[in-house]
């Protein structure tokens, strides 16, 4: 008989912890060692930091972005557990630092781990590698819930990446992070960032891609974040046991090998 994969989960106090929990208890191919919360927070399912890298096989992170950094450096001094980040709201040096510790312990991050955004993203690719930047303009647009911390999402930020790589550029040099004021004309190749943050939207993401006359939308709709927390433990089941390395929700659903190439992607990766 195979053993339970023993998780752990930080964050467990948060919407996404809340909705993992269950599914864990539910699913005998899981056992939930504890959660890890905030310094200072209370809750029952609550165990020490170094108790759960410790007593797991694989946790689960859905704090911030600077957290999730934090445990990844601690995850790797202890020679392990495996780390999944669905986390977002990265600095660039976190994401380096992230980066290090993947090089002691398998880690799997996405901001998304949904099976339809991982499949947007191949066709956004797509869709700008055969829709040019003379004639089309891409604007990336967002809204979730008003209790989100971190703008663009991890998401939008995936689809910018998806669309840079189809346009063969490197989204830093094109992208524009909201319009206000005497903005000037919209600079043909620019990819635009749109945010809304309203009520209890769990996550909807489009992908426009406007030329003068006609215009595609590529969009999705998170419809109930228990979808995203289904694909949390799928990434949980395939990273336990891995060799050390930074792997993403594409490497899960089997679509890496896809458009974007695997040089696209961990430059996605790289992004979330
Ligand atoms: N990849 C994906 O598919 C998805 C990713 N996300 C991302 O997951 C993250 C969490 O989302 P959500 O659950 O809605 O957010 P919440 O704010 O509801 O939960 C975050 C939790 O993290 C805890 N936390 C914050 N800082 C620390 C820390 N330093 N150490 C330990 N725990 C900490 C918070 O503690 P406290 O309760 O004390 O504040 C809180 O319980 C976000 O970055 C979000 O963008 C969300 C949905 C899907
Ligand atoms: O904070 C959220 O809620 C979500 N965050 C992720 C993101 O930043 O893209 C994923 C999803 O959209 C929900």
């Amino acid at each position: 008989m195979i053993s339970p994969i023993k998780i752990a989960v930080a964050g467990v106090n948060g919407r996404m912890g809340r909705s993992i929990v269950p599914l864990l208890a539910a699913d005998p191919a899981f056992v939930f060692v504890g959660g890890i919360g905030r310094e200072g927070s209370m809750g029952p399912e609550l165990i020490d930091r170094s108790a759960a890298i410790a007593q797991a096989d694989v946790i689960l992170d859905f704090t911030t972005g600077s957290a999730a950094a934090e445990l990844a450096g601690f995850c790797a001094s202890a020679g392990g557990p495996a780390l999944v980040i669905g986390a977002t709201g990265f600095e660039p040096d976190e994401l380096e630092r992230i980066a290090g510790a993947a090089r002691m312990i398998p880690i799997l991050r996405s901001g998304n781990f949904s099976i339809g955004v991982n499949m947007l993203v191949g066709l956004v690719a797509q869709a700008a590698r055969a829709l040019s930047a003379e004639g089309w303009d891409i604007e990336i647009l967002e809204a979730h819930h008003n209790r989100k911390i971190d703008a663009p999402s991890g998401t939008a930020l995936m689809l910018g990446e998806a669309a840079a790589e189809g346009r063969g550029v490197s989204l830093s040099s094109v992208e524009r992070r909201g319009r206000d004021g005497i903005t000037g004309e919209r600079p043909p190749g620019e990819i635009g960032f749109a945010v809304l943050r309203a009520g209890g939207l769990v996550g909807e993401h489009s992908v426009l891609f406007a030329a003068a006359e006609e215009v595609v939308t590529l969009s999705h709709s998170a419809l109930d974040r228990g979808m995203f927390a289904r694909g949390a433990l799928a990434a949980a089941r395939w990273i336990a046991g891995r060799a050390p390395g930074e792997y993403g929700m594409r490497d899960v659903l089997g679509l890496a090998a896809e458009g974007p190439n695997r040089a696209s992607e961990q430059r996605l990766q790289a992004r979330l």
